[in-house]
């Protein structure tokens, strides 16, 4: 990465010294308001730690949900109680993101402590990335450390704005590698790079399925997005989901990997479902032979052996968007054999990259988070990456 990092700043440099710390702990709350997920926490512990065992007073700042002004349920309290726990000492918690009460409590820092402002959406400013608000922001630090990859394609004030106004602006450890994990495998991959896209809707992964048509050797597509390119060859897709308006891409992209020698895997067989329902009545048929009436939702045993077979060989694989709709066990298996293909792969040396978002629930939900390489804290930050676009919380960071 040709960003500066935390890692290149030393104790003597920061000792004493306040950071801005823009995190991500935007993570899923129960219906009780209770954690239940807190693995992007945990992702920031290794910038926190290192900040605070340099003797730096760490200040961090973080949006929570997408509220409309104040709301009491988007408070980031639970966070700070978790992070507390995580950290092994207190936390101090601020009402407000700017202001007296935030200036006078980061007054009573002490080196090594740690304090979290209020979410900073409560100010309509940040989204707006309004440079008075980020004035306000920084005001309370002397320098920035960015480490909220998740929320980095986002060209807010507290992680785009702030830049203008400290110094050093430096990239966190997540950040780090996140970049280092998702920019080497679509610039520098080992190959073969295979990738595998599913998710609901064909029009959210266009940019991505066209830029990795450009880089990878095979392109494996699942989800709901596979009967827009099912009806596009003419197949009865029944009342499965469909793009009308996408039938002409769905052709173009099959014809650009026909062009670029990509070998785009399509499945074979799917399970539909006779409503969209957990406990909906069931039937597995090849794609040619979908009744009306009926719905897909997840893809085959045929399709999995297809798709094993097509991964056997990789060196590296990235993965966005699940087979199907794994929410419902019943139409889980197709996403879940997915997980399980690539914690085998992985023992076996090739590099595998879960790019956010359901895909990276799925794996946790069967267990094998720990078996992958990389597992992206970033839903759309994670895709616009792959997508090869700028993100605009990473390019304000200083240069190297
Ligand atoms: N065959 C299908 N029909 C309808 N919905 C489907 C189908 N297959 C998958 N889905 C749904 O797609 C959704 C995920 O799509 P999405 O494009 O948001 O994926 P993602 O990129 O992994 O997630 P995120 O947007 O959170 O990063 C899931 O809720 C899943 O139920
Ligand atoms: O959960 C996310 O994807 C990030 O925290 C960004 O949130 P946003 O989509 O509300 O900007």
């Amino acid at each position: 990465m040709s960003k500066k990092t935390v890692a290149s700043l030393s104790a003597a440099d920061i000792s004493g010294k306040r950071a801005l710390v823009r995190v991500d702990f935007n993570v899923p709350l129960d219906d009780q308001g209770n954690i239940t997920d807190d693995t992007r926490i945990r992702a920031a512990l290794p910038t926190i730690q290192d900040l605070t065992q340099k003797g730096a007073k760490v200040i961090l700042a973080s949006h929570f949900g997408r509220p409309k002004g104040v709301d009491e349920k988007l408070r980031l309290t639970p966070v700070a109680k978790r992070l507390s726990e995580l950290l092994g000492q207190e936390v101090i918690k601020t009402d407000d993101s700017i202001g007296d009460e935030v200036a006078a409590k980061v007054a009573t820092l002490q080196n090594g402590q740690v304090l979290l402002l209020e979410n900073v959406r409560f100010y309509k400013e940040e989204e707006k990335n309004d440079p008075e608000f980020a004035q306000k922001l920084a005001a309370n630090a002397d320098f920035y450390v960015n480490d909220a990859f998740g929320t980095a394609h986002r060209a807010h004030a507290s992680t785009e704005g702030v830049t203008k106004f400290l110094s050093p602006s430096v990239a966190g450890y997540l950040v780090e590698k996140e970049l280092q994990y998702l920019q080497s495998a679509i610039e520098n991959p080992q190959r073969p790079l295979a990738a595998i896209i599913g998710g609901s809707k064909v029009s959210s992964k266009i940019g991505v399925i066209e830029t990795l048509l450009e880089k990878c050797d095979k392109l494996i597509i699942g989800g709901g997005m596979i009967f827009t390119f099912y009806k596009a060859r003419g197949l009865n897709v029944g009342k499965s989901l469909v793009e009308e308006d996408k039938l002409e891409l769905a052709k173009s992209l099959e014809a650009k990997a026909k062009e670029r020698g990509v070998s785009l895997l399509l499945p074979t067989d799917v399970v539909l479902a006779d409503n969209f329902a957990p406990d909906a009545n069931s039937q597995t048929v090849s794609i040619e032979n979908i009744p009306d009436g009926w719905m897909g939702l997840d893809i085959g045993p045929d399709s999995v052996k297809v798709f094993q077979a097509a991964l056997a060989d990789t060196k590296t694989v990235i993965w966005n968007g699940p087979m199907g709709v794994f929410e419902f066990d019943k139409f889980a298996a197709g996403t879940e054999a997915i997980a399980h293909t690539l914690a085998e792969i992985g023992k076996t040396g090739t590099t595998t990259i879960i790019g956010g978002g359901d895909s990276v629930a799925a794996v946790e939900k069967v267990g094998l988070a720990d078996q992958m390489s990389h597992i992206s804290t970033g839903g759309g930050a994670s895709l616009e990456l792959l997508e090869g676009k700028v993100l605009p919380g990473i390019a304000a960071l200083d240069e190297a």
